[in-house]
């Protein structure tokens, strides 16, 4: 019972969810006193699901196990870590004959146990381990199709649509292989052309099908917002098509992962599956990044076999919050090319023979070793952001990693910025405080804009609708986005200073006061809300209620909630750089805090600093930490790969 006790303590001390250790209960209860060390270890499954892993690391949980289960917690107080044992103490106790053991237990790799073991490495609870198996033998089934193609044809097409470049076009090269393949992934940074890519893909699709009428399309993204973001720039990128490849496209409307698949009311199953598949021709995913295992499974499972799955997404952004770092995994490496060298000549074939792929990118062992990379292609070159300029060197560096140059502008940002324009849209705000001058002022100013539309009212409109437009549309031009969410840097404390500087202390932060931008929490169904969509209360005129305005799902429309209707919201003057994934602002500010916590990573850094459209502000109480984390990785598990 000795484990048991530990485990409880941890449990009491808010180290491990309640879900954690009811499941090691259940174990111990089914298995008896000689299996308590299976049991525990099936609470430390439970608790990597909550952390974003997809199964436990045994190895990884031996040589580190403080790192691999995150423990203690960021906020553990002195006399939690007092009254708890340490991940170290707990392996010693585990003994190495608990691993030795695993496999022979009930509890594992029978026919529907509760846990399976692969590889003597990795331990699942059952449903991840089916969801990542789901993954793998359908993007297998995928991977082998190959469309019969006509190169010389196909490369006519291309030659149309992306011109005939003598330098390498990754954009070219991306729409080739998805011609060719069942399933594809894009990756780039912010502006690499994805949206670009993917309808002149659409339109070679089209121009090169055999059937006479237009394909079925279907286009989604994991949050409502990343769908409306997704449709506005690939209707806006379809009217730069040529005519006569447009023809035959619709506009299309984009829909969250959860309406595509269709759910249903108190039911963690999908309308649409194996049984009931999607009618689609293609399926393309925006914001992949954010797609969690269990998702992913869902919407493979629902796909038919001869529908052509894409992924669009930043392998090098912030993976889901849920467990399963899927993009991440897919393209692991993707900077490397790894193409078979019959991949690389088919691929250098469809680019007219011009440019052939650097003898870097070819690896003879790309096909047994790396067969997702197969089936992607990494767009190299940003549109919007220059590599060596402003937002984008500092994105760069910190997804590099490197520190010299980063370094530099930590010491004399305000310099670099006078002595080279090209440096002038980032700033770092050194302050010590939260509750600065300097902060207040930075955010007094980002506001106002839309303080002014709020104070004008309606009035000053054609109609209600234009003004709801405005008001949204400014609300994506400043952002405070925080790393942590609690203490004094995090998103609890700037949304209180930030109502009290812009609303003073007549309302609190979570009160509905006129001009609180709200984001919701959890998804409602009932209301066809998203978790991740931003709202802002209003008030038409004094004697209506307040209202919460939203986007509508439909082209420019605007929907008036009742905040009361709305259970699961939270300010959103400062959101988590977690919850601002798929969304970008004109002006970003990112908030470190004081402290270093394993959070702070390169890729949380990375995500910050790219929701920036044109100008970016760090704050940083501690500038060091900025270094710090950029050095720190993310680490996710899983055997996709
Ligand atoms: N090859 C190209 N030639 C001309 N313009 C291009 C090309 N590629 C991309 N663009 C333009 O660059 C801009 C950014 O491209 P796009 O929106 O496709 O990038 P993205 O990777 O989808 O961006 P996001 O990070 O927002 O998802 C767009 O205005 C697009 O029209």
């Amino acid at each position: 019972m000795q484990l048991m006790t530990s485990l409880r303590g941890w449990h009491e001390q808010g180290w491990i969810r309640a879900l954690d250790l009811s499941f090691a209960e259940y174990l111990y209860e089914k298995l008896g006193a000689k299996a308590e060390a299976t049991a525990v270890l099936g609470a430390l499954v439970s608790h990597q699901l909550a952390q974003g892993h997809p199964c436990l690391d045994l190895k990884q949980l031996q040589i580190a196990p403080d790192v691999t289960l995150q423990l203690p917690p960021e906020h553990a107080s002195a006399s939690s870590l007092h009254a708890c044992i340490s991940p170290q103490q707990l392996l010693s106790e585990l003994g190495d004959e608990s691993f030795s053991q695993l496999a022979q237990s009930r509890a594992v790799n029978q026919p529907n146990s509760p846990l399976v073991l692969h590889a003597n490495q990795r331990l699942y609870l059952r449903r991840y381990w089916n969801y990542e198996q789901q993954i793998i033998a359908d993007l297998g089934t995928r991977m082998a199709q190959d469309a019969p193609i006509h190169t010389r044809e196909l490369c006519a097409t291309l030659d149309t649509l992306f011109g005939k470049n003598e330098a390498i076009s990754w954009q070219r090269l991306a729409c080739a292989m998805a011609v060719k393949s069942g399933f594809t992934v894009i990756t780039g940074g912010p502006g690499t052309g994805k949206t670009y890519t993917v309808v002149r893909l659409l339109a070679t699709l089209q121009q090169h099908r055999d059937e006479t009428e237009p394909l079925r399309i279907k286009l989604a993204a994991p949050t409502g917002k990343a769908a409306k973001r997704m449709e506005d720039s690939i209707n806006e990128e379809l009217k730069q098509l040529p005519a006569e490849y447009r023809d035959n496209l619709t506009a299309n409307q984009a829909v969250t992962l959860h309406r595509l698949l269709g759910t249903q009311a108190r039911s963690r199953a999908f309308r649409h599956n194996a049984s009931n598949p999607l009618l689609a021709d293609v399926v393309i995913i925006d914001e992949a990044s954010m797609v969690d295992i269990e998702m992913m499974a869902a919407v493979t499972a629902a796909l038919p076999v001869s529908a052509k799955l894409i992924l669009l997404g930043d392998k090098d952004q912030l993976a889901s919050v849920e467990a399963g770092a899927v993009l991440g995994q897919l393209c692991n490496e993707a900077e490397q090319g790894h193409y078979a060298p019959d991949m690389a000549q088919w691929l250098n074939a469809t680019q007219g023979d011009r440019v052939v792929l650097d003898d870097a990118l070819i690896d003879p062992q790309g096909a047994s070793q790396w067969p997702y990379l197969q089936h992607t292609v990494m767009l190299r070159e940003s549109r919007r952001f220059k590599a060596d300029e402003g937002i984008g060197k500092l994105a760069t560096e910190i997804n590099r990693q490197q520190t010299a140059w980063l370094g530099e502008w930590i010491q004399q940002s305000e310099a670099m910025a006078l002595a080279d324009p090209k440096m002038a849209n980032i700033e770092l705000l050194n302050t010590q405080s939260s509750a600065s001058g300097a902060l207040k002022q930075l955010v007094q100013q980002g506001y106002a804009p839309l303080q002014k539309l709020l104070h004008d009212g309606p009035q000053a409109f054609n109609d209600v609708t234009e003004w709801g437009d405005a008001l949204l549309h400014q609300l994506e031009q400043f952002q405070l986005l925080t790393a942590v969410r609690l203490g004094d840097w995090g998103m609890r404390r700037i949304n209180e200073l930030a109502t009290l500087w812009l609303h003073g202390d007549r309302v609190t932060s979570d009160q509905w006061f006129i001009g609180r931008p709200v984001m919701v929490t959890h998804n409602d169904y009932s209301l066809d809300l998203r978790n991740g969509d931003i709202g802002l209360v209003v008030q038409l005129d004094p004697t209506d209620p307040p209202r919460v305005l939203f986007r509508g799902h439909k082209q420019g429309s605007l929907r008036w909630l009742l905040p009361s209707r709305l259970t699961h919201v939270e300010t959103a003057f400062a959101m988590t750089i977690h919850k601002s994934q798929g969304s970008e602002f004109t002006h970003t500010v990112v908030v470190v805090p004081e402290y270093d916590a394993p959070i702070l990573t390169k890729e949380l850094l990375y995500t910050g600093i790219t929701r920036a459209r044109e100008r970016l502000t760090l704050v940083a109480a501690n500038p060091k930490l900025v270094l710090q984390a950029t050095q720190r990785r993310i680490h996710r598990g899983g055997g996709l790969t």
